[in-house]
């Protein structure tokens, strides 16, 4: 046996909330109101309540990922007290991303020693599963969250990287390999050839000229085949400016707003690029050395964004795989070995491949950074220096470094800089970190106590429709779904402290519809591209304005529209009016007058400490910098965190 592998799959089976039988829901609201669109009664699933599931184990040796839709009463939510190990506050705001959550652990503080929450109790229903904890811990970081304290008797969470840490036993569920599975797509909407008119800019010399076709872009058969299946006719503007760049070698860093097509704009020029040059996946050696490495902040975007790229390559000889935290690394490194020419990864596990000496960089051409901002805030920054600081990683004038987003605060814009050619070019399509022009934005005032309420309204009123519900931290994920299950909404949930299992059922059962509304924290707000989501609802806005434009841009994907509902409380959202006020002009939406009231009224109205600034355009254009250097920038928004811990605690 190598030193990796693992022995044995067997695993506990976890608690989730799902649902079992469906009924109709009284009509509410009729008459309007906040959210009224005279549609009550749509019909919604009954059961909800929390449950134990198990089953007997699927192909991949896994117990217990088959819901056991029984007994919808039991519920009793089993919390998650006592799993923590003391992650400590080493990021603002990323306990929610997956860089190391069970990778390697070098960022922040590990072993933090706050805590100091465990005794708050849980929500529990009093049924038979409601005794293992409650939610114990103390919050850990600026967005998020409490963290669990106290011992972790869980033999499945230990760890294959730290002796005391958990291991992770999960294996993915096999993918599909028919055809119609693999090219599966949604229908681009009404608005999509509106894209045209968005004003592009490109900035920075001598750019190559736009595509205006995908003939144009000279794709081999294979390739071209494949995203004619994926049911692509026109390009969008992002892959219009987008791919000429990458394929004619520079680096770039891209802005377009969200669901517009950046993850094949960079995808197709390169995977364009590897057929060209005929490489080929070879089973044959032990240290792999891919030509692409990409990375992306949440386990379950670089997912996505792995099966784009194997959606691409069908057929073809080039090879994606993907790592991320929560699954077997065992799983993962035997993947890799079967040959890879791109590797899709979240940092911490990429990095942790990287120095088992199993991925090499020896070969690498092309690295590139999705939700790039996310990636060099302070969450990702030392992890992507040691990414591009590894043994054999080209440097960057040797390879081609891409960057992808819809939002670039300036200073992040400038920290960019240093992973790129001084040459990058600069492509904004519309307003940099804009809102979707598709998404309609509302805002409806609520005091705190209200807004439970509130939400079971709304989704009563909207029945069916596939609805995201945002909130800030995994404790209320939790308890919201509860109160949801508990009020017959069929209700699901993703986020940090579920496992990876439970976060990929999760979003399967929002996915297919069985459950239409899914509970989520900033795990879930970047780049998830899923079917038919008609709502996002900030439950409780996010603390910053870039989050919130991500959030939003889960619905109104692709030329669809979508709809936002943002839970206003003037006692706690003040901080970001201003900045809403700015993305719903830009948007060219109406503003509240209430809201621009309390953005430019009352004393301190509208300073928003987290707002990194936005960039309107290029910051090399010059002129909006703040004076001071970057890294005091961040020196002092590391401060501003930590006060914000504080006031949490
Ligand atoms: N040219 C195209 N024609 C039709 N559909 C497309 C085209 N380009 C992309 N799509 C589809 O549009 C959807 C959104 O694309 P994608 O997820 O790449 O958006 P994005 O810009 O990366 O969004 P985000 O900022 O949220 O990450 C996907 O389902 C994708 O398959």
């Amino acid at each position: 046996m190598d030193e990796w592998e693992e022995e044995g799959t067997s695993t506990t089976a976890p608690t989730s909330h799902t649902s079992s039988e469906v009924t109709q829901r009284g009509s509410w609201n009729s008459d309007g109101g906040e959210f009224g669109r005279g549609r009550g009664g749509r019909g919604r699933g009954r059961r909800g309540g929390f449950k134990s599931f198990s089953s007997g184990p699927d192909e991949n040796g896994n117990d217990g990922d088959s819901w056991n839709n029984t007994g919808g009463e039991r519920g009793g939510f089993r919390g998650r007290g006592g799993r923590g190990h003391g992650r400590g506050f080493g990021r603002t705001d990323s306990s929610e991303f997956d860089g190391d959550d069970d990778e390697v652990c070098e960022n922040g503080f590990r072993g933090g020693s706050r805590g100091g929450r465990g005794s708050r109790g849980g929500f529990r229903r009093g049924g038979d599963q409601g005794a293992r904890g409650g939610f114990g811990g103390g919050y850990r970081g600026r967005d998020e969250e409490f963290f669990a304290q106290g011992e972790d008797k869980d033999p499945e969470k230990k760890d294959e990287n730290e002796g005391e840490r958990p291991r992770v036993t999960y294996v993915p569920p096999s993918l599909p390999e028919d055809e119609d599975s693999i090219f599966a797509h949604y229908e681009k909407g009404i608005n999509f050839d509106k894209y045209d008119d968005i004003m592009v800019d490109v900035s920075g010399t001598n750019p190559p000229p736009a595509i205006m076709t995908f003939e144009e872009a000279a794709l081999c058969e294979s390739l071209r085949k494949n995203v004619s299946k994926s049911g692509y006719v026109k390009p969008t503007p992002v892959q219009k400016y987008g791919m000429p760049i990458i394929s004619a070698g520079r680096d770039l860093m891209a802005c377009a707003q969200t669901g517009s097509g950046k993850t094949a704009a960079f995808l197709l020029p390169i995977l364009q690029q590897l057929m060209a040059d005929g490489v080929a996946a070879s089973s044959f050696s032990e240290v792999q050395e891919p030509e692409a490495i990409i990375v992306a902040p949440t386990r379950e975007l670089i997912n996505q964004i792995y099966l784009e790229a194997r959606k691409f390559a069908h057929g073809t000889c080039v090879r994606p795989v993907v790592v991320y935290g929560g699954v077997n690394t065992g799983h993962q490194i035997r993947d890799i070995l079967r040959g890879c020419n791109v590797v899709c990864g979240t940092p911490g596990r990429l990095l942790d491949m990287i120095g088992r000496g199993k991925v090499g960089l020896s070969k690498l051409q092309y690295l590139v950074l999705d939700e790039a901002d996310r990636m060099l805030d302070m969450g990702f920054e030392p992890d992507m220096r040691r990414l591009v600081g590894s043994p054999g990683m080209p440097s960057k004038e040797n390879r081609q470094t891409l960057m992808f987003s819809a939002t670039y605060p300036e200073d992040i814009q400038r920290l960019a800089a240093d992973f790129l050619k001084t040459d990058y070019l600069f492509l904004a399509v519309g307003v940099v970190g804009g809102a979707c022009s598709d998404v309609e934005q509302t805002f409806v005032q609520v005091t705190k106590f209200s807004k439970r309420e509130q939400l079971l309204d709304f989704l009563n009123t909207v029945g069916a429709e596939r609805t995201m519900v945002f909130v800030e931290t995994k404790r209320q994920a939790d308890f919201i779904a509860t109160y949801l299950c508990q009020e017959k909404v069929l209700t699901t949930s993703i986020h940090g402290d579920r496992e990876q299992r439970e976060r990929e059922q999760a979003l399967a059962d929002f996915r297919s519809g069985k459950c239409p509304v899914l509970v989520a924290t900033s795990v879930a707000a970047r780049g998830l591209d899923i079917p038919d989501v008609q709502h996002v609802v900030n439950f409780d806005l996010p603390n910053n304005i870039d989050e919130y434009v991500h959030r939003i841009g889960r619905t109104g994907r692709c030329g669809n529209t979508g709809r936002a509902v943002s839970f206003y409380d003037p006692e706690a959202d003040n901080q970001l009016a201003r900045s809403l006020v700015t993305i719903l002009s830009k948007a060219q939406q109406e503003v509240p007058s209430w809201l621009e009231e309390s953005a430019f009224s009352g004393p301190g109205a509208g300073f928003n400490s987290s707002r990194k600034g936005f960039a309107s355009t290029d910051s090399r254009k010059g002129g909006s910098f703040p004076e001071k250097d970057v890294r005091s920038q961040l020196a002092a928004q590391t401060a501003v965190a930590t006060a914000d811990e504080e006031e949490w605690e």
